[in-house]
């Protein structure tokens, strides 16, 4: 089968039979078609072709095994972002605490496993990942005040909400930080994470990165291919990708 698949005849297919027929045939997509396709697809719906296509672009962004979906686990600290101009390194949570949970962050295409760090350089459990999403670049920036050269402007670009054209995937192998990603309502969530973390954002994604208290972190970042590093800052909403993005979300909503 084609990934992307190039076009999707609707009229036929009812979800029981999508399901049914993903667990039988493509077993791997069946986690994701039961996450994207929980809505009775109708002749009646014809956003429903528009939120396929915009489906499989996210799904074929963030990939889907049934190997390396084993393996995510809802251990990682999430919370929506209070509105205080405090300094960034604290956890600004709300009072009382609004956690978000992974089901949350994978509706916006974040998505997230837990590794064991201390066997990095020879893990299968991250080469199953590396190769099943076919992460081919990777190399490990380590954000430390004595170890990265400009350190406090790259801090500022890192904090700078922006998007990139493609995936980012970070792995904390010491230290922590935090992620803040914008979801469908414009708001901060905040990820807290620490060695062991492994998360992808979408392409199109509204993000940025700051340090927590602890001042480091030491990261392995992946990428298909030659990577590029390239930040689109905000505003970006008129790229390619931005809109693809929000096409994605949209399918969601009408779910
Ligand atoms: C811990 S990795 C540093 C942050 C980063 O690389 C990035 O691209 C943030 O958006
Ligand atoms: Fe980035
Ligand atoms: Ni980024």
């Amino acid at each position: 089968m084609d990934w992307p698949p190039q076009s999707v005849d609707l009229n036929p297919i009812e979800p029981i039979w999508v399901r049914s027929f993903t667990r039988a045939v493509i077993p791997q997509y069946s986690w994701a078609f039961s996450l994207n396709f929980p809505f009775p697809i109708q002749k009646s719906r014809p956003e429903a072709t528009f939120c396929i296509q915009a489906s499989f672009t996210l799904l074929s962004h963030v990939g889907c095994s049934n190997v390396t979906y084993l393996h995510r686990q809802s251990a990682m600290d999430t919370w929506y972002m209070d509105d205080s101009d405090e300094d960034q390194r604290l956890p600004h949570k709300l009072d009382p605490n609004q956690p978000v949970p992974l089901e949350d962050l994978e509706k916006i295409g974040v998505f997230y496993w837990r590794l064991n760090a201390d066997i990095y350089e020879n893990d299968p459990q991250l080469e199953n990942i590396r190769k099943d999403r076919g992460y081919s670049f990777m190399d490990i920036i380590t954000v430390h005040k004595d170890k990265l050269p400009n350190y406090e402007e790259k801090l500022k670009m890192f904090y700078e909400e922006h998007l990139h054209l493609d995936e980012e995937i970070r792995y904390i192998l010491d230290g922590s930080g935090y992620f803040d990603v914008r979801n469908k309502d414009d708001r901060w969530i905040r990820i807290a994470m620490s060695k062991g973390d492994m998360i992808t954002l979408p392409a199109g994604i509204y993000h940025r990165f700051t340090m927590d208290e602890t001042n480091y972190a030491k990261a392995m970042r992946l990428f298909v291919g030659e990577p590029v590093w390239k930040a689109y800052n905000r505003p970006a909403d008129d790229l390619e990708i931005r809109q693809k993005y929000l096409n994605s979300l949209k399918c969601a909503s009408v779910m």
